[in-house]
């Protein structure tokens, strides 16, 4: 698992090593240089002789690119530093011209984006030291122009030069994620001593490339302090997975009730079934009418259709709010999960149950599944006037904000999959591939988590003390994962994404997911 965490927890850990004058700048630095050194050499370039520029803001993040330039220049590279800050960090200033970097005042130049280009231009590595966790706001001028001539060079030529952030690609909202400007878009950021909720958290964690986490020692203090976010990783979910031993038998692995699909919309409850029985559970019951119950029995026959026990429920798959008789059939059923203690996916249709507070104060196992456009419908019918736009500029922040006011664990679907309760971390999941944006991989996606949940089921009705309130944000994180996973597998992609994939419908995807599961346990 990656955890990331804030700007005031990484300070607050450094400080007392830099009290005691630990050399965590210099660790940072050496280890950024050795990084950028191994992407020459991944790119099947020599370091010696390679023409690295450094682009130095005014704090410590330009340091840490003067200190690493130094080991460069050691290695043989020629060494450009561009000086965007009023007042570079002298000491690393000092050291790069001692080592034999060529240092180039551009703010004094007419044309300072132009100065910077040039120099761009002849450098196979960017290395980003403009700003770092002491950024505020908005890249301010000159450096907005700066960032905007970079990144349009970056874009018209994408496999060279290779761009290096420091710490954070500079601009981004260190803490929250957002893009309030122009940001160099890295290939690679090198972060120091922990990672930072922006690189996980989308729209910015798109910008920042593949993303090293440096080891200045700092895990032990960084240990007291919560997580603001964390990503899961393949083998967190093995952890997670009900993997059924030989004393289990359908009911104890799990049954969920599924009321989703309708006359008009039958194939949603064909999907949000392939969803949970690919990810494996002990049984599904099938609430519906009669023409989506019989396709769901034309592909899925071991699906029961009478009413009984379940551990869970998926809610609303395909259900239109307006169908009369489908929305009562929604609100029963999630009034009996509700009495019962059971946790509940409430998806697309179902989400129209919280649109007002007819169900207030809802528990942290209700887990709403919502793209950015039906969040900013549910939080405008709650009072905050918001546009899908909005969410999709601050997806974390919005689904915070859903979870607060609904009581309820949101997964708000996206490019990166974000998850939020009331309280605790929240998660950043980036295992989907573009293949995956497809009509019905959201009802896969809703019965994968109703699997999952339904495992739990028993131990979530009966946890009394609340010692599970943050298992369904992890469980629902586990599924964005492996619903990811499995969109990969079925595009023809390697697990991290890797090749250009192929054309995968919903289907597919559900087809996928006894393989992808496979492929975490193994
Ligand atoms: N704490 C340590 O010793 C270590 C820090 N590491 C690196 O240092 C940076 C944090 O350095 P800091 O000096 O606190 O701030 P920054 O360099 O990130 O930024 C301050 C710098 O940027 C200017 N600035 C701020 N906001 C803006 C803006 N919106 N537009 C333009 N310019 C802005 C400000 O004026 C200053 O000049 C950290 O990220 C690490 O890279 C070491 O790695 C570990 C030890
Ligand atoms: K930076």
């Amino acid at each position: 698992m990656i955890r990331a965490h804030t700007v005031a927890a990484v300070r607050e850990a450094e400080a007392p090593r830099l009290t005691a004058g630990e050399p965590l700048m210099a660790r940072a630095a050496f280890a950024l240089a050795t990084r950028v050194a191994a992407e020459l050499r991944e790119r099947g370039h020599r370091v010696s002789g390679s023409v690295v520029l450094l682009l130095v803001g005014g704090g410590n993040n330009g340091g840490d690119a003067l200190f690493a330039g130094t080991h460069l220049a050691r290695r043989g590279c020629q060494v450009h530093a561009a000086l965007l800050g009023e007042r570079p960090p002298a000491a690393g200033l000092a050291a790069a011209r001692a080592a034999g970097v060529r240092v180039h005042e551009v703010l004094a130049a007419p044309d300072v984006p132009g100065a910077v280009v040039a120099l761009a231009r002849a450098a196979g590595v960017w290395v980003d030291g403009l700003t770092g966790i002491g950024a505020r706001g908005p890249l301010r001028a000159p450096l907005t122009a700066v960032v905007g001539a970079l990144a349009a060079e970056k874009a018209a030529s994408p496999d060279e030069p290779v761009v290096v952030a420091v710490d954070v690609p500079s601009g981004i909202g260190v803490d929250d994620g957002a893009l309030p400007g122009p940001v160099l878009p890295a290939d690679v950021t090198v972060t120091m001593g922990t990672a930072k909720p922006g690189l996980l958290l989308p729209p910015a964690a798109a910008v920042a490339g593949r993303v090293e986490v440096v080891d200045l020692g700092l895990d032990g203090d960084l240990a007291a302090a919560a997580p603001a976010v964390c990503r899961l990783a393949p083998a967190d979910v093995a952890d997670l997975w009900p993997v059924p031993g030989p004393a289990d038998q359908k009911y104890t692995r799990g049954v969920l009730g599924v009321v989703a699909g309708s006359q008009a919309f039958p194939g949603a409850a064909v999907l949000a079934v392939a969803g949970a029985v690919g990810a494996g559970l002990g049984m599904v019951r099938y609430r519906g009418p009669e023409v989506p119950t019989g396709l769901v029995h034309a592909r899925h026959p071991e699906v029961v259709a009478a009413p009984g026990r379940v551990q869970a429920w998926v809610i609303g798959s395909g259900i239109d709010p307006d169908d009369a008789a489908r929305t009562q059939a929604m609100e029963e059923s999630l009034a009996a999960a509700l009495a019962a203690r059971l946790p509940v996916a409430l998806d697309a249709g179902g989400l129209s149950l919280v649109h007002d507070d007819g169900h207030p104060d809802l528990p942290a196992t209700v887990v709403l599944t919502p793209h950015a456009g039906e969040l900013a419908t549910l939080l405008t019918a709650r009072g905050e006037e918001v546009t899908r736009a909005d969410v999709e500029a601050a997806p974390a922040r919005h689904a915070r904000l859903a979870a607060e006011i609904t009581g309820a664990t949101v997964l708000l679907k996206g490019a990166a999959t974000v998850v939020a309760a009331p309280d605790g971390p929240l998660y950043a999941q980036a295992d989907a591939t573009p293949w995956l944006a497809t009509a019905g991989a959201g009802d896969v996606l809703a019965g994968v988590l109703g699997a999952l949940l339904a495992g739990y089921g028993d131990a979530i009705a009966a946890d009394e003390e609340g010692r599970l309130t943050a298992l369904p944000a992890r469980l629902a994180a586990a599924a964005a994962l492996v619903h990811g996973r499995a969109a990969r597998r079925a595009a023809g992609q390697g697990p991290d994404g890797s090749g250009p994939g192929a054309p995968i419908t919903a289907q597919d995807v559900a087809a996928a997911l006894p393989g992808a599961v496979g492929a975490l346990l193994r």
